[in-house]
């Protein structure tokens, strides 16, 4: 008789879920439907407010989703450590099987090894199924060698021997009930929650437990209602207030809530119709919406879609944060868009820039992060990222432990920093877009295009591995294998290597909605500027920033840096890297000596960026008197003049992104993917448009050629 134990995880659905599948295939007479609150994610990882309501609201809808199948039945939350906690319940619940769904990227791999350790210890029998992407990912890199996928090119050879990933299957219609001796009327459920409780009595609860040290992770969300010691009261017992609970009722392994996180709830409510709620209800209901819209599924290119939106509804699926939490299964988008696109009658995009595709770059990300391990995260150690000389990297003690919390930086490029998590750049396409991401969690693809390639190798030149952390914090879809991957890709760190071609930071926006619609709903306070000056406000003239109600430098900052000074510095320094062809694993980057290498060949020896005026609300940065006395000057930020037009072609046109790898594919050199230098080769790349090779691309052309020497 099978007693079986379900651990949920990312993995918050009924539907499609091998994992689950499997374990009822098991006949079990009792499933115990358990969700681990691991404190680690709350003490060691950095999680906003906002991707903590996404699961809690994920927790929810799936136990309310467990109890309407079962109504003696629904999601046990117990809070502990899930190595110290599963074997503990494994004993005294009678488990004979636990049975959970495969994750091997992130932490993840670390924890779930000591569970199953522990099971083993324990007698009780492992059952792991991949469900989380559209193939085994440990399969995927076992076909590529155990090499890394860096192109879609890598991943499509990988999977085709694997064919076509499995066809998704309902929610189940039965599920077994935790079951105790006599209970089985619904009215019992509370009753049988209190039985199972008294089962736990004697465990240590987290909250009387050392516990892990809170690491200060410079979280802007936590720490409202800690208790003085650090720890919130969500652990104050192992099952749970009961929310129900009149008075005298106890714990009953009750989902937590944001107030008990020490988060404050009303904070969410900032953006109600922007914070997507989580939970598979919502996931399937969105899905289905989008099936509906035949064209759209089947014509969906990513390059073409707009990341500048002043309405509620974006251009891509925002299906994101519902994959991330497996709200929803990706075998069902796969094959529910795959069926409408086999009915559709008129001309379909194909990878990498439709729909598939881009599900296709979710598994290119996972393969790798498997293949790179932990490393993968930050630069140290990565075999597949460049090493660069940003500001800011993250910095090791001696044994090579990374130290937390960094220690600061130089005085210009931390004010650089704070200045673009607090969306207070001066420049409003930027502060739109991180707004906007910490108010709802997510950003169009595009727009992080954006703020990568202005925070690394575009403008600031810090480190990609503290823009991955600011998204680490925000993202309601955060995930160890696409984040870090991403920012690797518009860092020019791995993936991509057309570093000549940087974003315009006026101009990019422009392309898409000339009128600035998006800053206008995030910077409430340049609503009132013309279209003009809507991207660079800090041009223009006195007299229209009084009638905008907006004073440059007074009620909006100056921009922090002079844009095209800083794009050619970056340039320069992204060359220099280019021709050293350091990676994380180089010599010279383990021993620290690279930092050195590279500032003495790009001219820059000087460890700090040149001291310059970050941008305050009270001093008028050089680069910007001229707006703000009402000269006639356009700055370097505005809209280009007819003479710049040739320059802006080199900026990112919609092609640069990651509907682009065919255009890389076919021209560029493959290169050696074990020491992660496969990427394509950037001096082969033209625009679909007329025009004359450019100064910096005429340079990434001979930065690749020598590297190629
Ligand atoms: C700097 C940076 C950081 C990013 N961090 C994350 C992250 O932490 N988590 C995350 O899921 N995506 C991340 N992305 C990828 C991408 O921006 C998001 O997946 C996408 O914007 C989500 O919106 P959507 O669901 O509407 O996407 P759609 O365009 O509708 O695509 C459908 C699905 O495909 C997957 N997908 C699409 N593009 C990518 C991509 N480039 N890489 C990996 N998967 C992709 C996502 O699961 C997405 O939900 C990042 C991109 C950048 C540039």
């Amino acid at each position: 008789m099978a007693r079986v134990l379900y651990w949920f995880r990312t993995d918050l659905r009924l539907h499609d879920s091998p994992a689950l599948l499997a374990a009822l295939n098991l006949k079990p007479a009792a499933l115990f439907p358990v969700w681990c609150w691991d404190p680690n994610y709350i003490y060691k990882h950095r999680v906003g407010l906002n991707r903590f309501r996404f699961l809690l609201e994920s927790m929810q809808d799936v136990s309310d989703g467990i109890t309407k199948i079962n109504p003696l039945s629904q999601l046990l939350v117990v809070r502990g450590d899930p190595s110290d906690l599963l074997p503990e319940l494994f004993k005294r619940w009678s488990i004979t099987h636990c049975v959970f769904e495969q994750d091997v990227n992130g932490y993840a791999r670390e924890r779930d090894k000591k569970v199953q350790d522990a099971a083993k210890k324990a007698g009780v029998e492992v059952v792991i199924e991949p469900g989380h992407h559209l193939w085994d990912v440990e399969e995927i890199l076992k076909k590529h060698g155990g090499k890394p996928t860096m192109s879609m090119k890598a991943l499509e050879g990988a999977v085709k021997g694997l064919g076509d990933p499995a066809r998704p299957v309902d929610a189940p219609t039965k599920l077994p009930s935790p079951l105790l001796k006599g209970k089985s009327e619904p009215s019992e459920r509370k009753a049988l929650l209190s039985e199972l409780r008294k089962t736990l009595e004697g465990l240590p609860e987290y909250s009387k437990k050392p516990g892990p040290p809170k690491v200060d992770l410079n979280s802007a969300e936590l720490g409202g209602q800690r208790k003085p010691d650090g720890k919130v009261t969500c652990y104050d017992t192992l099952t749970g207030p009961d929310q129900d609970a009149k008075d005298g009722d106890k714990d009953n392994f009750t989902v937590p809530t944001l107030a008990s996180l020490g988060m404050d709830p009303a904070a969410c409510g900032a953006a109600p119709e922007a914070s997507v709620p989580g939970g598979e209800t919502e996931a399937l209901r969105r899905l289905e919406k989008i099936c509906k819209d035949a064209a759209y599924v089947a014509t969906f290119a990513k390059p073409k879609t707009s990341p500048s939106s002043d309405t509620l509804e974006p251009s891509t699926t925002l299906l994101s944060p519902f994959l991330k939490f497996g709200c929803l299964s990706i075998r069902k988008l796969w094959w529910d868009t795959q069926d409408v696109i086999d009915n559709y009658k008129g001309s379909k995009t194909s990878p990498p820039e439709n729909l598939h595709g881009q599900l296709l770059f979710r598994e290119m990300y996972a393969v790798a992060e498997l293949a790179v391990g932990d490393p993968f995260q930050g630069i140290r150690g990565n075999k597949v990222s460049r090493y660069m000389d940003w500001y800011l990297p993250t910095h090791y003690d001696k044994e090579g432990n990374k130290i937390e919390p960094r220690p600061r930086g130089d005085d210009v490029s931390e004010s650089r920093l704070e200045a673009f998590r607090a969306g207070q750049t001066g420049f409003p396409w930027i502060d739109a877009l991180i707004r906007q991401l910490r108010l709802t969690g997510w950003v169009h693809h595009l727009g992080r295009h954006s703020l990568a390639s202005f925070l690394t190798r575009g403008q600031c030149w810090i480190s990609w591995e503290r823009g991955s952390e600011v998204f680490e914090e925000w993202l309601l879809d955060w995930d160890p294998n696409a984040n870090p991957g991403n920012w690797m890709w518009l860092s020019c760190s791995a993936f991509f290597a057309q570093y000549f071609r940087v974003y315009g930071i006026a101009t990019f926006p422009a392309k898409y909605d000339k009128s600035g619609g998006h800053v206008r709903k995030y910077c409430p306070e340049l609503a009132n500027f013309p279209d003009k000056f809507i991207y660079a406000p800090h041009t223009a003239p006195m007299e229209v920033q009084k009638k905008a109600g907006c004073i440059i430098g007074k009620d909006y900052p100056f921009p922090i840096l002079d844009e095209k000074e800083e794009k050619a510095r970056c340039l320069n320094r992204c060359k220099a890297a280019y021709d050293i062809g350091f990676y994380g694993t180089s010599k010279e980057v383990l021993e620290g000596k690279a930092e050195g290498i590279l500032r003495k060949k790009h001219g820059e020896p000087d460890p700090k960026p040149p001291k310059r005026d970050p941008g305050t609300n009270s001093k008028i940065p050089d680069w910007a008197k001229a707006g703000h006395e009402a000269k006639s000057t356009t700055g370097s930020s505005a809209p280009p003049k007819k003479e710049e037009e040739d320059e802006r072609e080199i900026e990112p046109h919609e092609t640069d992104d990651h509907g682009d790898e065919a255009e890389q594919e076919e021209k560029g050199a493959d290169g050696d993917e074990e020491t992660g230098k496969e990427q394509k080769n950037g001096g082969t790349w033209k625009s679909s448009s007329k025009r004359k090779a450019s100064k910096s691309e005429r340079e990434g052309e001979t930065a690749s050629k020598s590297r190629k020497k």
